[in-house]
């Protein structure tokens, strides 16, 4: 089962052409700039606007070839976690999530036996009977999440799932959808402004601008070989996973970083390539993180270069034109990398 698309949809001054793919169990991130056509795929898909080119079919089914195929949304096995529409106000959580059920010809006893079965799996056992007001945003996100889910659809579609959580929230909701996300079976296309949320939840990325795409691939190799200027800038992290011990986290692939804060267990390490600075010799002075690297590829972009390091761990710098000319930055270099610990934030994975 996989899902197979050529999104056009003509809206008079705005055109959207977007090849997009994805295989069961796979989660893609759709990212660009604000008016680049991101909810306009997402609505095509859920069926809210209808394709005017192209073509979508998921598992083998056709949902929308125009001008002769049309599957309404009501009648496409998806799931939607929409920022601006969660949950129904006037419903209780159990019965929020009982609903996708119910709607589908689902008795009432089977569709509240399963839908507290979310409820659980969710972390919101206890809360089955509370009205969404009364719920924090990261119980409502939660739950929103376990409606769309119930159902089991084929595909999970989700708009900007945690902008409205405050920051401390959100790194924890970030860290349980990441683990739903692995469990589910379906396709997920996720929208995000968050390159963070993107990289950690999705195992591809697809840059869009202007209504078309300009870069894919894995979130690493995309923040390695960024084709625009906006995707340097938008893809720019460090991201590691590893295991915290106080301030101190061994990665997995090799290597250790001091953090800024003390945290415990496992973890994602992440810092911006312009907190790290590059020396021709081991940096002395403040207590930093400082490791051996070897210069992979320089490219230039419009406001820096970006320099890939092969080490343990293997990082991205973005130094400035000074810098490259003093380093004389070129492929097989040695150098030293250093970050302070000031820079390094790490989130529960
Ligand atoms: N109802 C509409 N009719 C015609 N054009 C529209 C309509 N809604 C949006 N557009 C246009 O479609 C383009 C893409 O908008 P869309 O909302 O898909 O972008 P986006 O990537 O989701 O942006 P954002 O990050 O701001 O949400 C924009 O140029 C917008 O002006």
């Amino acid at each position: 089962m996989t899902l197979d698309a050529r999104l056009e949809v003509d809206r008079g001054r705005f055109r959207l052409g977007v090849g997009l793919t994805a295989e069961p169990g796979e989660v893609v991130a759709l990212l660009g700039p604000n008016g680049a056509g991101k909810t306009t795929a997402l609505r095509a898909l859920a069926g809210l606007l209808r394709l005017t080119g192209g073509h979508l079919r998921v598992g083998g089914r056709e949902w929308d070839v125009p001008p002769g195929v049309f599957l309404p949304p009501e009648r496409r096995p998806i799931g939607v976690v929409f920022q601006d529409y969660l949950l129904f106000a006037h419903l209780s959580a159990l019965e929020n999530v009982a609903f996708g059920l119910r709607a589908r010809g689902a008795g009432r006893a089977a569709a509240r036996a399963e839908a507290a079965r979310w409820l659980e799996r969710v972390g919101l056992a206890e809360h089955a009977r509370t009205r969404p007001r009364a719920l924090s945003g990261g119980q409502a996100q939660r739950v929103a999440l376990a409606r769309a889910l119930v159902t089991r659809p084929d595909l999970l579609l989700l708009d900007e799932p945690l902008a409205a959580l405050d920051a401390a929230t959100r790194l924890h909701v970030r860290a349980e959808l990441a683990g739903h996300l692995r469990d589910y079976p379906g396709h997920t296309l996720l929208v995000t402004h968050d390159p963070l949320d993107a990289m950690v939840l999705a195992d591809r990325l697809v840059v869009l601008e202007r209504g078309e795409v300009v870069q894919q691939g894995a979130p690493a190799e995309v923040a390695r070989r960024p084709r625009t200027d906006y995707v340097a800038d938008l893809v720019g992290l460090n991201l590691y996973r590893g295991t915290a011990s106080g301030a101190s986290v061994a990665l997995d692939g090799g290597g250790a970083l001091t953090v800024a804060a003390p945290a415990a267990g496992r973890v994602h390490v992440v810092f911006p390539p312009n907190a790290v600075s590059l020396h021709p010799a081991r940096p002395g002075g403040s207590p930093r993180n400082a490791w051996e690297v070897t210069v992979a590829g320089v490219e230039r972009h419009a406001h820096t270069t970006r320099v890939r390091l092969e080490g343990a761990p293997p990082v991205l710098a973005d130094v400035t034109t000074a810098t490259v000319a003093e380093l004389r930055l070129k492929p097989g270099d040695r150098l030293w990398a250093a970050v302070k610990a000031t820079e390094v934030s790490a989130y529960p994975a």
